[in-house]
C-alpha cells in the first residue's frame, strides 16, 4: 500500500498534442486488489447491447472546436460500464449525500444511484446520509432501497435533506472508516466538490478501499468543463413563469415595468437563457456584466427610452448583479456569510425598483407601475423536467459504472454530449461565467437590444482579459461559445 500520496492530476500524453487528465483509481495506491466480471455482462437487458462495455483507451476531447493544425487537447476518459468490477455485490457498502442549495433532480439522482447498485450490480446496502456533510457524524443514516425511492423523482427537493457548512473531514472520514462504507457518492456544487476532493485526499492517505465520487449539482451553472449541470434546464423553464408574469403586468399598466430577481450568485446563466428564451426581456443584468445607473448610456437613461419607444418593459436581473455599486452606495463591502462562506447578497432587485421610481418620481409627466417579482425559491424548488429526468438519470448510472470499476477522486460529467470522469482539480480549480464577449452574449443583447454599458475602454480590458483567462486554460466555455 502506497502512503505516500501525491494529488497531482495523472496526465498522458500522445501524438498531435493529446492529453489525457485522468482520473485516480483504487490500485493507484492498493496494490493487488482482486477484480470480477462485470455483472452486467449476465444482464439480459444489456447482453444483447453490442458494444456495451467502454473500450479502456476511449476519452472524450474537451474542445471540439479545433483548428487544422492545432493541437488535439486535453480528454476526459469516457464513462460508463467496464468489463471487470473492483468490488464484489455483498462487499459493497454505498452511502449517498446531499450538499449545498437544492437543484431541481437531486432526488432523480438519488433514485437512479440507488437503482443502478440495485439493478445492475446487485449491490443491496446503500445508506443515505441525512442533511449534508454533517450527517456523517451528527444524525442517524436513512436506508435506501429501490422501492423507498421508488416516486421521488416526482417530488422537489432532496428526500436525504441538504445543508451548507459541517464539512468537518477527520469525522466524515472517521465516520466513512467506521462504517464500513466502501463508496461515498457526493452530489453538489462548486463548495461540495471541493469538500468532496479533501475526504478523497484523506481516504487516500488512510489507504482506504472507499472509492469518492462527486456528481455536479449547480442550479447556477457555475461549474466549468462540463456541458450544463443537471436541474438547469428545469429552472430555466420554470422562470419563463415568472417573466411571463411580469410581462403581464407590466402590458396592462402605463409605463409598466416587470422586473424579476433570479439565481446567479456569481454566473448569470439562469438569467441570460431565461431571458433568450422569453423574448419578453428588454434588460438583463448579470454580475458579469457591469453596468451604471445615472448619465448618458446609463440604465436609467434606457429604462425612459424603452418605456416612451414600448410603453412598458420587462427587466431581468440575477441576484448577484451590480454588487458593487449596493456596496459602494452602502459605502462598506458587506462581509457576512453564509455557513459554508458564501458571500450573503444585498437584494439588487429592491435596490433597483427603489432607483427607478426614484427616478420617475422626479418625471412628473411619466408616472410608472412598477411590479418586483422575485421567484428566487420557486425555480429551484420544483421537480425536474423530462429532460432534466433523462440526464440525471445517465450522470447517475455513469458516477455508479466508475465506482465499480475502481475509478476514484472524480467527478461524473457531461462533456461535448458525452459522459466522462473528470477529475476533482478541474472541477474545483475555476468557476464558470457568462463571458460577455462571447456569442451567446451578443445574440441576448441584440435580443433584448439594450446597451451592453461598457465604454469602449471596458470592452478592451475585457476582452484581454478573457483572452489570458482561454490561453491559460486552453478552453472556452461551451455553453457562452456555442
Ligand atoms: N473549500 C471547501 N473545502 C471543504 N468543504 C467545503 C469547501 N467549500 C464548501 N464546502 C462544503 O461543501 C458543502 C456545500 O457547499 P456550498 O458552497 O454551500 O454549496 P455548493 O456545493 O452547492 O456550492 C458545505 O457543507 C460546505 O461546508
Ligand atoms: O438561500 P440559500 O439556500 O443559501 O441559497 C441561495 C443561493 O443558492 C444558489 O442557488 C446557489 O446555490 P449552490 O451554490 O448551492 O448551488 C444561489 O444562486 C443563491 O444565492
Ligand atoms: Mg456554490
Amino acid at each position: 500500500m502506497d502512503n505516500n500520496i501525491s494529488c497531482q492530476m495523472k496526465v498522458e500524453t500522445g501524438d498531435a498534442g493529446y492529453v489525457l487528465e485522468d482520473v485516480p483509481h483504487l490500485t493507484d495506491y492498493i496494490s493487488d486488489l482482486p477484480t470480477y466480471p462485470n455483472p452486467l455482462r449476465s444482464n439480459p437487458a444489456y447482453s444483447v447491447v453490442k458494444q456495451y462495455f467502454v473500450d479502456a483507451d476511449d476519452t472524450v476531447p474537451q474542445k471540439v472546436v479545433v483548428h487544422k493544425d492545432g493541437p488535439r487537447g486535453i480528454h476526459f476518459r469516457r464513462a460508463g460500464p467496464r468489463q471487470r468490477v473492483y468490488f464484489a455485490p455483498d462487499e459493497v457498502h454505498a452511502a449517498i449525500v446531499t450538499c449545498g442549495g437544492l437543484c431541481p433532480g437531486l432526488n432523480t439522482v438519488i433514485r437512479e444511484i440507488v437503482c443502478a447498485l440495485y439493478h445492475m450490480y446487485g449491490v443491496t446496502r446503500v445508506l443515505g446520509i441525512d442533511g449534508g456533510y454533517r450527517g456523517f457524524y451528527s444524525k442517524n443514516t436513512i436506508t435506501l432501497t429501490p422501492k423507498v425511492v421508488n416516486d421521488i423523482h416526482k417530488r422537489g427537493g432532496t428526500i436525504i435533506g441538504t445543508s451548507r457548512g459541517g464539512h468537518d473531514k477527520p469525522k466524515i472520514v472517521d465516520s466513512i472508516q467506521d462504517r464500513g462504507i466502501n463508496q461515498v457518492y457526493i452530489i453538489g456544487g462548486d463548495g461540495t466538490q471541493k469538500g468532496a476532493a479533501v475526504i478523497y485526499q484523506e481516504v487516500r492517505r488512510r489507504g482506504l478501499k472507499a472509492v469518492v465520487a462527486g456528481i455536479p449539482k449547480t442550479i447556477d451553472n457555475d461549474i466549468p468543463v462540463i456541458d450544463k449541470s443537471f436541474g438547469f434546464d428545469t429552472a430555466v423553464e420554470e422562470a419563463q413563469r415568472a417573466i411571463n408574469a411580469a410581462h403581464v403586468e407590466a402590458e396592462s399598466a402605463e409605463n409598466g415595468i416587470g422586473l424579476v430577481k433570479l439565481m446567479g450568485r456569481y454566473s448569470g446563466f439562469i438569467a441570460m437563457y431565461a431571458t433568450l428564451a422569453s423574448r419578453d426581456v428588454d434588460l438583463c443584468l448579470i454580475p458579469e456584466s457591469p453596468f451604471y445607473l445615472e448619465g448618458e448610456g446609463g440604465l436609467l437613461e434606457y429604462v425612459e427610452k424603452r418605456l416612451k419607444d414600448n410603453g412598458h418593459m420587462v427587466i431581468v436581473v440575477a441576484e448577484g448583479a451590480g454588487q458593487e455599486l449596493l456596496a459602494a452606495e452602502n459605502l462598506k463591502t458587506s462581509t457576512a456569510q453564509d455557513a459554508s462562506g458564501n458571500k450573503l447578497l444585498q437584494d439588487v432587485g429592491l435596490w433597483i425598483s427603489d432607483k427607478i421610481k426614484g427616478h420617475f418620481a422626479k418625471i412628473p409627466s411619466m408616472p410608472i407601475t412598477l411590479k418586483y417579482i422575485d421567484p428566487t425559491y420557486m425555480i429551484r424548488a420544483v421537480p425536474s423536467n423530462a429532460s432534466d429526468n433523462v440526464y440525471c438519470t445517465l450522470l447517475a448510472q455513469s458516477c455508479v459504472h466508475g465506482v465499480m470499476a475502481g475509478y476514484t477522486g472524480f467527478t461524473s460529467g457531461l462533456v461535448n454530449g458525452r459522459q466522462t470522469y473528470i477529475p476533482f482539480n478541474r472541477i474545483t480549480e475555476k468557476q464558470n461565467n457568462v463571458v460577455i464577449t462571447d456569442r451567446m452574449w451578443a445574440r441576448l443583447l441584440s435580443s433584448t437590444n439594450q446597451p451592453s454599458f461598457l465604454r469602449p475602454k471596458e470592452v478592451i480590458a475585457v476582452q484581454k482579459l478573457e483572452r489570458e483567462t482561454q490561453l491559460l486554460d486552453g478552453d472556452s466555455s461551451k455553453t457562452n461559445d456555442i
